[in-house]
């Protein structure tokens, strides 16, 4: 495993019990979604999972020991995992050109030669290279969030995690950063972690996915099983729930795991 939460509770200081006996355990290169409804505990977990937060109990893992607690020694895991936000108008700084917003980890991770490594990654998230010169308020939601993906993948990590990281755009746009976070997965052999509450995305992106509610895990697998075929009935609601957008499919039945 590479990340890994292990019987994981947490409580928000002074507040009551946000995640409780969660546990599961994400394979190098996989892809893996945390769904739920609102307030279910996905951001939070999301947040453990950085070392943003520290369990209450249980423990998160990555490559098999715990995240680190000092700044000096997170600095080797803060390489291997970066991350992806919903927004991406507020995730960056409107008065920074973009070549300074996507070397932010190489600078604070103290990488050097900053330009050809955000060169290659605006290159590959498919932005030409004056993007560096140019301000965020220059360009669209969706090359935005190119851009909030070429940050996270400038350092080049071997995880990626997203909390909700295409549901700020619009059905199209969408599409289009399905399609890059499916190339990025293939062609870097990332490991994917992604909160969404939209299914027909987990669907076409994620391997596994792991069902909370109120906090606890009702059901984890692969998420062919999981939404093809729920055991539970808040995965059946959950189904359900969703809004069905003209044209676009429901989750199928069957999904291509492997
Ligand atoms: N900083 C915080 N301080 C106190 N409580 C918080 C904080 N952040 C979240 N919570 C609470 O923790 C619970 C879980 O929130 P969380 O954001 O993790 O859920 P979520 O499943 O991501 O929801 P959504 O889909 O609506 O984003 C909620 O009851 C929320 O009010």
């Amino acid at each position: 495993m590479i990340l890994e939460a292990r019987d994981v509770g947490f409580r928000y200081p002074g507040g009551a019990e946000v995640l409780s006996g969660v546990s599961f355990g994400v394979t190098p290169g996989r892809s893996m979604a945390l769904v739920g409804e609102s307030a279910a505990g996905k951001t939070t977990l999301l947040r453990l999972l950085l070392g943003l937060r520290r369990p209450t109990s249980g423990a998160v893992l990555f490559q098999g020991r715990p995240l680190p607690t000092t700044h000096r020694a997170a600095r080797p895991f803060r390489q291997h995992v970066q991350t992806v936000f919903q927004d991406p108008y507020s995730s960056l700084d409107p008065r920074q050109r973009v070549g300074r917003i996507v070397a932010e980890p190489l600078r604070a991770l103290g990488f050097a030669d900053h330009a050809p490594r955000v060169a290659a990654a605006l290159d590959a998230v498919g932005l030409p290279a004056d993007t560096a010169d140019r301000y965020p308020d220059e360009f669209s939601g969706g090359q935005r969030q190119r851009i909030a993906i070429a940050r996270a993948i400038a350092v080049e990590p071997t995880v990626l995690l997203a909390d909700e990281p295409v549901s700020a755009l619009d059905v199209s746009t969408k599409v289009r950063i399905i399609d890059l976070l499916a190339e990025l997965r293939a062609t870097r052999g990332l490991t994917l972690v992604m909160v969404s509450h939209d299914l027909a995305v987990v669907a076409s992106l994620c391997d596994e996915t792991v069902v909370l509610e109120h906090g606890r895990v009702v059901e984890q697998g692969p998420t062919g099983e999981v939404l093809g075929n729920p055991r539970e009935p808040y995965t059946r609601r959950l189904i359900a729930s969703i809004p069905r957008l003209p044209g676009v499919e429901p989750p199928p039945a069957t999904v291509q795991t492997g």
